[in-house]
């Protein structure tokens, strides 16, 4: 399913590319940084790095800030928040939280792609507050209830 997104480019990451889907059916846009020269985010450390985009999704739409998986696995490098939300009616910058749970420093260079953005659907709850809730065979169950005897 397609759908548009209005992204504007901020003045401070006017000279980098759009954020793009990588393959033909990948699920996310990577982001990139909009850093100065570059940052080094020093083990146990986190840091808000912005993207240099502000955009305006569609009504009934979120974006959802994820790591990428490589950044993870290679360096112990992820977003904090994950999955970050940006809501439909958020027309500031975005930015990622980045954390360095890894061993090493990370360094972030002007245009790296630090995460990527997925867009999804969103459904708002009409809130109806009552003093009963149905019955259901779990119950208050949870936490590991089910599979014992
Ligand atoms: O990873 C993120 C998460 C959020 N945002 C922006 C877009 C989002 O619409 C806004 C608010 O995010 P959220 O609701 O998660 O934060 P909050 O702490 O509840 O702030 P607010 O009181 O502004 O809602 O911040 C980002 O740029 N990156
Ligand atoms: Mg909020």
């Amino acid at each position: 399913m397609q759908i548009s997104l209005e992204l504007k480019r901020l003045d401070h990451g006017r000279d980098l590319p759009l954020p793009a889907y990588q393959s033909d059916l990948a699920a996310g846009l990577d982001l990139l940084a909009a850093v100065g020269e570059s940052l080094v985010l020093a083990p146990g450390t986190r840091a808000l790095i912005p993207t240099g985009l502000a955009m305006a999704l569609p009504t009934g739409f979120e974006a959802q800030v994820r790591p990428r998986s490589g950044l993870a696995a290679k360096h112990g490098v992820t977003v904090l928040n994950t999955p970050g939300t940006i809501d439909a009616d958020y027309r500031g910058e975005v930015k990622v939280i980045l954390i360095n749970h890894g061993d090493a420093p990370f360094e972030i260079s002007r245009g790296d792609r630090i995460a990527q953005m997925v867009i999804a659907p969103v459904l708002q709850a009409q809130i109806l507050e009552v003093t009963e809730l149905t019955d259901t065979t779990r119950g208050a169950g949870g936490f590991g209830s089910t599979g014992r005897s």
